[in-house]
């Protein structure tokens, strides 16, 4: 399929189902989940330690593989895809931030962000990179390596290496679980600007409803299945809807 055939959906899943384990011992970390994610909007998944957020994201973004169920990601079809299209998808179509940043520690800032480009043996849009770095606020923090850099700076970098290989769609595990309130505003409001001013799709999980708040929508999980949704959140609304799901507060 095409990106205009797949219309305004960005990733979707169908009844989709995970089992980690076999026998008595086996957990249903995903019980039928049916979710379409849009395109150019900022999602976040949200629901209580051990609901299947992260679980479900690695499902969309093809680090795992579901038990059942069909996962398609900008028109293809993850789900069933050989583990060396689902290395080149991931390479070229997907970009992931983490809450451990992930950087490499020996190399500088420039060279982290460039590098899934370089391992792709792609160029590097000079262009595109400098509005990236400029956006996050990184431009005199290139030539720095990772100890070197704050938290918050060593995130946005992780962001900067998502986003400067303009991947179909970025998903993002916690990633403000380990910054201060600050940080995280800014690397929050740089997932959101990503999205309003770059036409970026992201998805995030998040156990924060202030951090939710930054989205266009909320899905909220529990026991592996998707429970609820909210448009245009705000922190209050969101902590509303746990209340009135309750699906709890972390
Ligand atoms: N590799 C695994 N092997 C066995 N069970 C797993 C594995 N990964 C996750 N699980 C189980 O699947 C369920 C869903 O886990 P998942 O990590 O997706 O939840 P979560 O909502 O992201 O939780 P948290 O907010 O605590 O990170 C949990 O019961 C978890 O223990």
């Amino acid at each position: 399929m095409t990106e205009s055939a797949s219309g305004g959906v960005i990733a979707s899943a169908h009844d989709l189902v995970k089992v980690y384990g076999v026998g008595p011992t086996a957990v249903r970390a995903l019980d039928g989940v049916d979710v379409d994610l849009v395109r150019g909007e900022l999602t976040a998944i949200m629901g209580p330690s051990g609901s299947g957020k992260s679980t479900l994201m690695h499902c969309l973004a093809g680090l795992d593989r579901p038990t059942s169920g069909t996962v398609v990601v900008d028109g293809q079809t993850v789900s069933s895809m050989s583990e060396r299209r689902l290395t080149a998808l991931r390479r070229t179509r997907v970009g992931f931030v983490f809450q451990a940043y992930n950087l490499v520690p020996t190399l500088t800032a420039l060279e982290n962000i460039t590098l899934p480009l370089d391992i792709a043996r792609r160029p590097v849009d000079r262009a595109h990179l400098d509005l990236v770095v400029g956006t996050l606020g990184l431009t005199d923090r290139l030539g720095h390596k990772p100890a070197e850099l704050s938290g918050g700076q060593q995130q946005r970098v992780a962001c900067a290496r998502a986003l400067v290989a303009r991947p179909a769609v970025v998903f993002a595990d916690e990633p403000t679980g380990n910054l201060d309130s600050t940080s995280a505003a800014e690397v929050l409001g740089f997932l959101r600007g990503s999205v309003d001013d770059l036409g970026q799709s992201v998805v995030m999980v998040t156990h924060d409803p202030t951090s939710a708040g930054y989205a266009h929508r909320v899905l909220f999980l529990a026991d592996g299945r998707v429970v609820g949704e909210l448009r245009d959140p705000t922190a209050e609304t969101v902590l509303t809807a746990l209340a009135a799901l309750r699906v709890g507060a972390p």
